[in-house]
């Protein structure tokens, strides 16, 4: 199924959780310049888990003040903060998914 597109993100492809990761993954690889994944895995674990954390937050925040387009959204920033966090820590989407 394709996925939905939230509004004002009609005109912009869709990125799935999968597609983020091999983005990142190769971003990590090329330690591409300009990348924020790059700086933030250069900071290390430390420094990610606490984005984890901050973007947990304010998605519950979000989720109890703010609606659901601004939820939608902070989830999708502590998604990409996890998918940083699994870099950051050596894993693959394998090595989480198996446990779900
Ligand atoms: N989905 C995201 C994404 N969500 C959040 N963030 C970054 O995570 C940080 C935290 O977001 P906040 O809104 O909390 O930012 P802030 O608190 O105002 O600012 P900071 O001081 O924390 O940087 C910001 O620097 C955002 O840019 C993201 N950065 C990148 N992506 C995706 O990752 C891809 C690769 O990004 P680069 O590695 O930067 O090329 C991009 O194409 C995007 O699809």
């Amino acid at each position: 199924m394709e996925p939905r597109r939230p509004a004002g993100c009609e005109n912009r492809p869709v990125k799935t959780f999968e597609e983020l990761f091999a983005e990142l993954q190769a971003k990590a690889a090329a330690g591409t310049p300009g990348s924020g994944t790059v700086a933030a895995l250069d900071k290390g674990v430390h420094f990610v888990g606490k984005k984890v954390v901050e973007e947990a937050a304010e998605s519950w925040l979000a989720a109890e003040h703010e609606g659901p387009e601004r939820t939608a959204e902070e989830i999708s920033q502590l998604l990409y903060q996890v998918q940083v966090l699994m870099l950051a820590t050596g894993l693959d989407l394998e090595d989480v998914y198996r446990h779900l």
